[in-house]
């Protein structure tokens, strides 16, 4: 598999900041992986994903895209051609007057023809259901509309790795469903994920788990892996997933339910 994002050795300080936010990370993730990125509040999985598409740099160690250095300002409009980000506060990523032209507005940076641009547009409006509101201006969408057309633009972009950082936080439940369908769709099409998020019980559609603990990695793995040792949440300060819980009580109990992956085997 091709390695399409790789940190060396990466650590991080906020010119504000006395202390390290990012300490000793080394990651690499391969093209078409589906990667969650979970750990408490502040761990530091925001600032992890703004140095994949150059939004910052790391104070010492190297992030490269596709082999191109991030800190190479040449590399920049390829590198976040490659890399499509949809951040948690969608507000912040509106430029258009109307919901269609803040569509097609990273489509025309990236020199997408008009025809093609307003093809892609219809095709991502309507599979988000905000068609209907293309000529609206996205300041008078709701909050949950809004994280919608902040997907919609970068899926029209078609980019090949896009990273979702918190990014459906303000969606209702069938509206996350809806989202989640669409990741799936991208991993089938070996589009690079990367998710982080706050919502624990996600962590089981990916291929591979980091879990981040006061700006360091505390677990690289499968979610299956980390499922069979609570710790890997607990130490983090987050909440076992309900199915972990739910085995480590039955453990105390003095019952014994099948692992992880003796149910996968049995589902097969
Ligand atoms: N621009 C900045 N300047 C100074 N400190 C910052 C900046 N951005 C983030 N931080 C600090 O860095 C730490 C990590 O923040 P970050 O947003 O990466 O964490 P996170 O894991 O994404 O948190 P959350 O789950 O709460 O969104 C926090 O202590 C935060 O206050």
């Amino acid at each position: 598999m091709e390695n399409v994002i790789t940190l060396k050795n990466v650590w991080l300080r906020y010119d504000s900041r006395q202390d390290w936010t990012l300490r000793e990370i080394s990651l690499t993730i391969y093209e078409g992986e589906w990667l969650t990125l979970v750990g408490g509040n502040g761990s530091g999985k925001s600032t992890l994903v703004r140095l994949i598409n150059g939004l910052i740099q790391p104070t010492l160690g190297e992030v490269a895209v596709y082999g191109k250095m991030t800190c190479d300002p040449q590399h920049l409009r390829n590198i976040r051609q490659n890399v499509g980000m949809v951040f948690q506060n969608a507000e912040n990523q509106i430029v258009g007057m109307t919901v269609r032209e803040d569509t097609a507005f990273g489509m025309y940076n990236i020199g997408v023809s008009p025809e093609q641009a307003e093809a892609r547009c219809r095709n991502v409006l309507q599979m988000l259901g905000l068609y209907g509101l293309k000529d609206h201006p996205p300041y008078f969408l709701s909050g949950g509309e809004k994280q919608k057309l902040a997907i919609a633009g970068v899926l029209a972009m078609e980019p090949k790795v896009i990273i979702f950082d918190e990014s459906t936080s303000m969606l209702d439940t069938k509206s996350v469903q809806q989202i989640h369908q669409i990741m799936s769709e991208l991993h089938r099409n070996r589009i690079t994920i990367v998710h982080v998020t706050n919502e624990i019980e996600e962590i089981f559609t990916a291929d591979r788990l980091v879990v981040m603990q006061k700006g360091m990695i505390r677990f690289d793995g499968t979610p299956q892996e980390a499922a069979g040792n609570s710790g890997v949440f607990t130490d983090s300060g987050l909440l076992p997933p309900f199915s972990v819980r739910m085995r480590d009580i039955a453990t105390q109990k003095g019952l014994k339910l099948p692992a992880m992956s003796e149910l996968e085997l049995a589902d097969q």
